[in-house]
């Protein structure tokens, strides 16, 4: 028989939504949570996010999980026997998984309460525009606050059964891209008379493509990727309009300031060569992820101890999470959990091996538990 939480899952899985917009996702975890004990919880809800208090035994502290919410929009690859249902979405970064895993550590300790509260967050928009810190603000949390919070990303590299992480930088500083070109259109027969913004577009993702590479110290490391572009309406028409959509990514602040200054300059460049104007917008920014580093290494050190888990000392990753918000103002951490599975994050065919559903959940639950009676 299928775990209750890998059931969740497939539900989940088929109900991929954009940020802000998770509620039918809200409503199938508020139908999960009706179905607890109600003793020890209480629920809220913030927008499209879900709060839940498990209370303690004889609470003195109050830990926190987090789980984000958002699918992507990819239009499912896979061969799942429960695929998406909303077409062109998909859960292609694993927040089904992260979903399923907070209902299970929900479930447990509302049937076997720790002595410490604990407050579950599903939180919406974690792929943008950024749930986290809207409802780190938002009243709804402000006397739930916990005092130590941990996430936890599925990694489609490492096996099953295996945790990795590491003190400090876990992932990068973020920063979204949205570039817009403006020309001059006209007749494919005519380009003398018009500003064709396919060329310049082309030619400043070049330009982009040099900033890492030139201005950015070797040894510290940074991202520029352009990942959608639009232009033209029509093969014999000149592009008035072009339209470059990115994200960029770096392990230090500093550099996230001066690759800005260089994409500036950049456009100031294509402005002048090409006779258009060029808009950016930097959309949303995420903090990185700064595991603190005494709860990192004691929890590494306690999973060293359990034995059953292959544990990983991990590099950074220069992928984004707005958890880093969190970690900005709570201690704890965030880990990677192995899923087995040649497609990586973001793709369509991403497929995570299902049996690390219930190891996350007897890992959390018995942490949390470990740092509970530790008094
Ligand atoms: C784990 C993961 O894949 N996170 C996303 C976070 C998105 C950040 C933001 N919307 C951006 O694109 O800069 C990632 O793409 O790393």
């Amino acid at each position: 028989m299928l775990s209750p939480f890998i059931e969740l899952r497939r539900q989940l899985h088929q109900i991929p939504e954009p940020g802000f917009q998770e509620f039918k996702t809200q409503q199938l975890l508020l139908d999960h949570l009706a179905k607890l004990p109600q003793e020890r919880l209480s629920v809220r809800t913030w927008r499209t996010g879900i709060l839940v208090y498990i209370q303690g035994t004889n609470p003195t502290k109050r830990f926190g999980y987090r789980a984000d919410m958002d699918g992507l929009p990819i239009a499912e690859e896979t061969s799942l026997a429960f695929p998406s249902q909303h077409p062109g979405y998909m859960h292609a970064c694993g927040h089904d998984f992260h979903m399923s895993i907070g209902m299970g550590v929900v479930s447990h300790f509302a049937q076997q309460p720790m002595q410490d509260d604990l407050v579950v967050l599903f939180q919406p928009a974690e792929e943008g525009p950024g749930g986290a810190l809207p409802m780190l603000a938002a009243e709804e949390l402000q006397d739930w606050k916990p005092d130590q919070m941990v996430a936890l990303h599925i990694a489609p590299e490492y096996p099953v059964g295996t945790i990795a992480t590491r003190p400090e930088i876990l992932f990068a500083n973020t920063s979204e891209l949205f570039i817009d070109l403006l020309g001059k259109g006209g007749h494919a027969a005519y380009p003398h008379q018009a500003n064709d913004m396919i060329v310049a577009a082309t030619q400043m993702v070049g330009q982009l493509h040099t900033i890492v590479s030139r201005n950015v110290n070797p040894l510290d490391s940074a991202v520029i990727t352009i990942g959608k572009m639009e232009a033209g309406t029509k093969q014999n028409i000149i592009a008035e309009k072009a339209r470059l959509e990115g994200t960029i990514r770096t392990l230090s602040a500093d550099s996230m300031g001066k690759i800005k200054k260089r994409i500036e300059a950049v456009a100031a460049g294509v402005e002048s060569s090409f006779e258009c104007s060029v808009a950016i917008d930097y959309g949303s920014n995420y903090r990185q992820v700064f595991n603190d580093p005494p709860l990192t290494i004691e929890f590494m050190d306690w999973l060293r101890d359990q034995g059953n888990i292959q544990l990983v000392e991990c590099t950074e990753a220069m992928t984004g999470e707005d958890f880093g918000y969190f970690l900005e103002q709570i201690p704890g951490f965030m880990f990677w959990l192995g899923v087995d599975t040649p497609h990586g994050l973001h793709h369509a065919k991403l497929e995570p091996d299902e049996r690390a559903i219930d190891i996350a959940i007897t890992t959390i639950t018995a942490y949390l538990r470990f740092k509970s009676d530790k008094k």
